[in-house]
């Protein structure tokens, strides 16, 4: 369960006391999500979220978040806005870390998509990027591809303790993905961490993207390989139902559009995204403090899909 700080009921009350949206009435921690705190909160006039950001999510990276998000909800993307205290401000403090209450979206997210699923998610992710080339403001992508050695030597030889050879199969993966790394595709703000749990559905229609926290400037196609490297997969990474992979192209090439070349690095860029993931889950699986109240994920999770990428399995790019 993510709540890594706990949010007191005296402290909660002063809080919303800031807002017009009705008084404290009850409030849970979210169980799912490893990043940062979550809450559902119940007032006497609605339903929210509320946010506590912890570990990767910088405070000054906040305001870009919000005006991301702005400005995909004002072009009628569904996402939530993050919501004005009575002086206007979104970014607030709570219990010591940067906090924002945050429209709450209906919708469940999916664990074992189906094809259509898969299509309508990527299909949002087309329409998301179409909005995307009228926002101005920009990012770089702190867990992009120059920062995975890093991270890979941070963990060092630690992973072998994950599974023996970890190490080895990581630096390999990594220094071919660094060969193969495409230089010149289009570049856009991207969400870069669209996985199932990322987005809301009720039946096969999508009703919330969140969880904009990794948001950044980079390659545009990649957003679609993160996203099939999520979504093509169980949670286990054993690979779906073919048709679901081949959805998710065909999805977001339908609503936004893949180029012949952003379509051929694909592979490479899934390879990538696989690393991303399998860094990021193994330095929290070595460094988690054991008081934490949240569900470690499975690096090795990705590195069974980097296996399936890697063995020169069809894309099934449509
Ligand atoms: N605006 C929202 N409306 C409804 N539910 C939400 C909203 N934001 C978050 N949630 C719920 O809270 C959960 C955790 O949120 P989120 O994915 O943002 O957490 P995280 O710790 O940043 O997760 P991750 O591990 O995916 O990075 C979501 O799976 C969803 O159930
Ligand atoms: N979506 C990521 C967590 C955010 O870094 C994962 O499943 O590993």
């Amino acid at each position: 369960m993510a709540v890594y700080t706990q949010v007191s009921a005296e402290a909660l009350t002063a809080f919303l006391s800031r807002y017009d949206h009705g008084a404290l009435a009850s409030a849970k921690g979210i169980a799912e999500g490893v990043e940062n705190s979550n809450y559902l909160v119940d007032t006497t006039t609605g339903r929210f979220i509320l946010t506590l950001y912890e570990k990767r999510v910088a405070a000054d990276d906040l305001p870009f978040f919000f005006a991301m998000l702005d400005h995909l909800a004002g072009d009628g993307n569904l996402v939530p806005r993050g919501l004005p205290d009575r002086d206007g401000r979104v970014i607030q403090e709570l219990e010591g870390r940067p906090a924002c209450l945050i429209e709450f979206l209906s919708g469940v997210s999916v664990t074992r998509p189906t094809a259509a699923q898969a299509r309508a998610a990527a299909a949002a992710m087309g329409v998301m990027h179409r909005s995307l080339a009228s926002f101005d403001g920009g990012r770089p992508n702190t867990l992009g591809i120059d920062d995975w050695r890093p991270l890979l030597e941070r963990c060092g030889r630690s992973l072998d303790t994950i599974q023996a050879g970890l190490y080895d199969r990581v630096d390999r993966a990594l220094a071919a993905v660094e060969q193969d790394w495409p230089r010149d595709l289009p570049v856009s703000v991207i969400h870069a961490d669209l996985f199932p749990d990322n987005v809301l559905m009720l039946n096969d229609r999508v009703t919330g993207l969140i969880d904009f926290y990794f948001a950044c400037t980079d390659v545009r196609a990649y957003d679609l390989a993160v996203m099939h490297s999520a979504w093509a997969f169980d949670p286990a990474g054993e690979p779906l139902d073919p048709a679901v992979g081949r959805a998710l192209v065909e999805g977001y090439d339908e609503a936004f559009g893949l180029s012949v070349a952003e379509r051929a690095a694909l592979p490479v860029l899934a390879r990538g995204a696989c690393l991303r993931f399998l860094l990021t889950r193994a330095w929290d699986w070595l460094n988690t403090p054991a008081d934490a109240l949240v569900t470690r994920k499975d690096p090795l999770a990705y590195a069974r899909r980097l296996d399936w990428y890697e063995r020169d399995n069809e894309f099934d790019a449509g």
